[in-house]
């Protein structure tokens, strides 16, 4: 299939190469009279030349002699989605994903929604007008399962719908009990939800709430959200109106509760949301104590619904506390990563990144492939290199903003607001903005510093090639990353992606020492199944099997 820009549409050409927005200017530099250099831009004539004529790369060569890499023909398989594409799921892109199921008695799965007995036509309703025609396969199996009340641990790939797959069942469900929630005692200081759904990142929960609250349009069903780094006062008001849903970081309900503003002692459902990250070595404490000791009622007496993209066999086996005889899924290879994502591996000395993040930068703008059309998020490793890579990009004229955990919620949600509307198409984060987010033009995913351990990474990737779409991931490696080679080679593999001989060497003689690696999870990355079979398929960590 070709690219969008092969195709004649003198529109799209027009309407690429045209700057939509004034040049842009960062704030610390809009005190300063620059003038920042654009003359790579708007030059629509060039760029069409350079695309048609195969030498768009070239072009950029022959006018920037210090240019080292060629960098141009990866951008073959970068997909612009014009605005208009933007929600269409594109369904056929998971017909071949494998679905694995395991556990007792496992329910049917479905081919289409309308096989679905939803409580209410107007949930049905609203999976349409979301247009949501047909079910991805986490959808196809988890939903008849959630549906028939069982608990379940699903993995599934990035971008593949696992949001609905759990929010469908929850919202149903509620109205099926036809339990319209009270707030119970004190009707001023009490909620007491009857689904909690937990999440990581106070982005990704307030992106669940937004999706949930378009499922559950006039049904009745409310759904709010709880997070912290924003004034809770407004928080717990929305909560005095009733709640049925409560969408949470960990932090803030414990907040809620110990204030005695929630109670769970209504819970039916509890959702765990990127349940590996949630359970792992930073949260699980925290979400042991809402789920063990804060009144919530045992496995038994609810519905445990844990879903992610990776999930490492250590992290199964805790998880077992919370669930109660749970069929387990696998959509796909547990812990793998799309093929929809072209995955490149570079190699880049540290001292050299900037350089080659630049080149590639203005090799894209070259051929047309940025802007609000073809986000580019770009993965640092410390908060403070976002935001000096934040401004180094800016002061090179590369409209550029950054996330992490030291900026407060607002300039965090301003941040991933101009990146999303394309104002900044260039966003710079640390693993703050790793998990679950949806931004549905993220063309190409820049692993400028390699994250340490490979889940980490397919997380990363997994922001683009969303949906059934194509995307792309640029990764840097230099010595350093030596001890992520041995997994980024079995990763790229499984996903059918190139892998440059110099990295297969790196992976064949780096001694795993642990020092890149995860001792705690054993690094089984790749267990293909149920943990319970106890057969899996090693992905290369003897250490814990
Ligand atoms: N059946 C469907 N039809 C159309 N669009 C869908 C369908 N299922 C999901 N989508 C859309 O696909 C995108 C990705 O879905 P979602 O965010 O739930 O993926 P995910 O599996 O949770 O990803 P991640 O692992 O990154 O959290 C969203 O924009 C969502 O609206």
């Amino acid at each position: 299939m070709s690219p969008p820009w092969f195709t004649d549409s003198a529109a799209w050409f027009n309407r690429s190469v045209r700057p939509a927005q004034p040049t842009y200017l960062p704030p610390f530099r809009r005190d300063e009279n620059i003038t920042i250099n654009t003359s790579y831009r708007g030059r629509g004539g060039g760029r069409c030349r350079g695309r048609r004529g195969g030498r768009s790369g070239g072009n950029f060569n022959e006018q920037n002699p210090n240019f080292p890499f060629d960098i141009s023909k990866k951008f073959n398989e970068l997909e612009v989605t014009q605005e208009e594409d933007a929600s269409k799921m594109n369904a056929s892109a998971y017909n071949e994903t494998p679905v694995e199921a395991s556990g007792s008695e496992i329910p049917p799965p479905v081919t289409s929604f309308s096989e679905i007995c939803f409580a209410s036509q107007a949930l049905a309703d609203n999976i349409k007008r979301c247009k949501y025609l047909k079910p991805t396969p986490i959808q196809r199996y988890a939903i008849p399962v959630a549906m028939a009340g069982r608990d379940l641990m699903a993995c599934a790939q990035t971008g593949s719908g696992k949001t609905a797959a759990f929010c469908f069942p929850i919202i149903s469900g509620i109205l099926m009990a036809n339990q319209k929630n009270k707030i119970c005692g004190n009707p001023r200081s009490m909620a007491c939800p009857l689904a909690l759904i937990l999440a990581p990142t106070r982005e990704l929960s307030c992106q669940i709430h937004e999706e949930a609250k378009k499922f559950s349009h006039q049904t009745g069903v409310k759904i709010v959200v709880a997070y912290g780094g924003a004034p809770i006062f407004q928080q717990l008001r929305n909560l005095e109106n009733g709640v049925d849903v409560l969408v949470a970081t960990p932090g803030r309900l414990v907040d809620m509760i110990e204030r005695g503003r929630v109670s769970l002692k209504n819970v039916k459902y509890l959702a765990l949301d990127e349940a590996d990250r949630m359970l792992d070595m930073g949260f699980e404490p925290q979400v042991r104590r809402i789920v063990q000791q804060m009144e919530m009622p045992p496995p038994c007496a609810r519905q445990t619904l844990l879903f992610s993209a990776t999930f490492p066999t250590e992290i199964q086996r805790l998880a077992s506390d919370f669930l109660s005889n749970h069929i387990f899924l696998a959509a796909g290879k547990v812990g793998s990563s799309t093929d929809l994502i072209v995955q490149r591996v570079e190699f880049v000395p540290d001292m050299d990144k900037r350089d080659h993040l630049t080149n590639l930068l203005h090799a894209q703008k070259t051929n047309g492939t940025t802007g609000k059309d073809a986000l580019i998020l770009v993965f640092v490793e410390t908060k403070k290199g976002a935001d000096l890579l934040e401004r180094w990009l800016c002061k090179r004229g590369f409209p550029s903003t950054a996330i992490h955990g030291d900026k407060v919620q607002m300039e965090r949600e301003r941040a991933l607001r101009s990146f999303r509307n394309g104002l900044t198409p260039i966003l710079v984060a640390t693993d703050v903005a790793a998990r679950g987010l949806d931004i549905s033009n993220v063309a190409h995913v820049i692993n400028f510093d390699l994250p340490k351990t490979i889940d980490d990474y397919v997380h990363r990737i997994g922001r683009t090639g969303r949906a059934g779409k194509s995307g792309l991931a640029t990764a840097f490696f230099s010595e350093k990353n030596a001890p992520l080679a041995k997994d980024l080679v079995e990763l790229m593999r499984e996903a059918n992606q190139e892998i440059p001989n110099w990295l297969k060497e790196y992976a064949e003689t780096t001694c795993i020492t642990g020092n890149g690696r995860s001792k705690r999870f054993g690094g089984s990355k790749f267990a293909g199944y149920d943990y319970r079979s106890g057969d899996y398929v090693d992905g290369g960590n003897e250490d814990f099997l």
